[in-house]
This record gives C-alpha cells, structure tokens and sequence, in this order.
C-alpha cells in the first residue's frame, strides 16, 4: 500500500499547462522539490510524466490527477479509468478524479468509477463543487474529498475567493479527510480551513504560477506606478 496523507498541514500543487514557462516534467518536480523544502506534507500534480519524474525526486506523497477535456463531457480531471490506472501506474499515491454526477466521456458512471478504481486498491480523492456531491463520493466509499470544483460547475457558488463555508458544512457532516482546495491565496485562509476542518490545504497557483504571483503584486499597484510597470 503507498502511503497516504495522514498529517495535517499543506499540500502543494505543482501544475503548469501547456504554453506556460514551466510547463514540463523537470520544471514540476523542481517545484515540487522546493515545496517538499518548505514543509509541504504532499504534493498534488498533473499528468502521467510529471507525476513519474517527481516520484524520483521527492518523499512526500502525490495527489495525481490527469486533466483531458474530451468532446461531449464537462468532465476533465481524470475523466475515465483508463486515465486514473495511468495516473497511478506512474506513481501517483492518491489518484485525484472529477467527483461530480455529470457525464463521464467513457460512459461510466461515478458509482462504478470509484468501484472500478477500488478494485485495484487505489486510493481516491473526489473533487467535488457542493454539499451534495461530497456526501455523495463519501458514501461510495472515496478515500478523501476536495473541495477542487466549488466555482468551476455553474451549479456551485461563483465566488472569488476560497469555499470555506463548504469545507465546514462537510466537516460536520462526512467522516472522512476533507482537503480545502481553490483560490488559497493568503494564510489566513489556509489557516481558517484547517480550524473550519479540513485536514489539509491544497495551494497551486499562489505560489507555484510566477506569473499569477507577479500580477497580483502589479495589481496591488496604485494607478500610475501600475502603468510605469505595464508599460517594461
Ligand atoms: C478547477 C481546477 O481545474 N483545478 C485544478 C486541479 O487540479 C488546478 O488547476 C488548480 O490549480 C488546483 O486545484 C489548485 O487550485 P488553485 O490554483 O486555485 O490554488
């Protein structure tokens, strides 16, 4: 069995899509390496060569997902089996997958995902985007639920900031590991999701997208310095 995450604390995810300076296997493990440093308890990463080559550089264990958006579903983290049995092939220890009711491009429904994937002992993260659907993936039997898609289905709450509500209605009401997952942006709201419940914290673009991470010090900018700066 590969280890899971039993401390509390934070998970670091390291992603970089296709076009974006760090895009690449060796800039994400280098990343994740550095997180690993910083004291992060496990590391979330997408794709079967990323996932491969951190797994020679770091201890902690990985959250592995695979994002493909195929034509005819919504659905795009870890769509089908077949992407979750590569995910974890490659070495992920927790195998992250879309956990909502909506149609699935290989037909299966999330009931017989999660069923297909426990059959092979592989450990679940469900991310979901409401209330319902994390008692849901809970009651299938998934090994963590993350809050991921609050504000990414059109049925969630659009807000701008972290789901923290969410996190603490779950904690009340699903007995299993709660990670608080998207638009982490401050320790203060890391620290309110750990106090609200959840058992870690996921944080990717606030300190793994240099170029997120430069704009919103631009933007914090007052109005003439912001254009001196636009304008290098
Ligand atoms: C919605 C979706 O596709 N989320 C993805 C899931 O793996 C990633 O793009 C996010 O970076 C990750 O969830 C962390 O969130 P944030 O980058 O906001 O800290």
């Amino acid at each position: 069995m590969r280890k899971l995450i039993t401390a509390r604390g934070l998970v670091v995810s390291c992603q970089a899509y296709e076009g974006e300076p760090l895009y690449g296997p060796h800039y994400m493990a280098e990343m994740a390496k550095g997180a690993e440093l910083g004291g992060a308890i496990g590391i979330r990463a997408n794709g079967v060569a990323d996932i491969f080559v951190m797994k020679q550089h770091i201890q902690v264990p990985i959250i592995g997902l695979n994002k493909r958006k195929m034509e005819g579903s919504d659905v795009y983290i870890t769509p089908t089996v077949e992407d979750a049995l590569a995910v974890y092939a490659a070495g992920a220890n927790i195998v992250a997958i879309d956990g909502t009711k909506r149609p699935r491009p290989d037909g299966r429904s999330l009931a017989d995902t999660v069923k297909q994937l426990k059959q092979h002992k592989i450990p679940i993260m469900a991310d979901i985007s409401n209330d319902e659907e994390g008692l849901y993936a809970a009651e299938l039997g998934v090994d963590y639920i993350s809050t991921t898609l609050s504000g990414y289905t059109p049925y969630s709450p659009q807000i701008s900031g972290p789901d923290i509500e969410l996190v603490a209605r779950l904690s009340r009401t699903v007995r299993i590991p709660i990670a608080a997952e998207g638009k982490y942006s401050q320790p203060a709201e890391v620290n309110r999701a750990l106090e609200a419940g959840a058992q870690f914290v996921v944080i990717g673009s606030a300190i793994t997208r240099p170029q997120y991470i430069t704009e919103r010090f631009i933007h914090a900018i007052p109005g003439d310095l912001k254009q001196n700066n636009e304008r290098l």
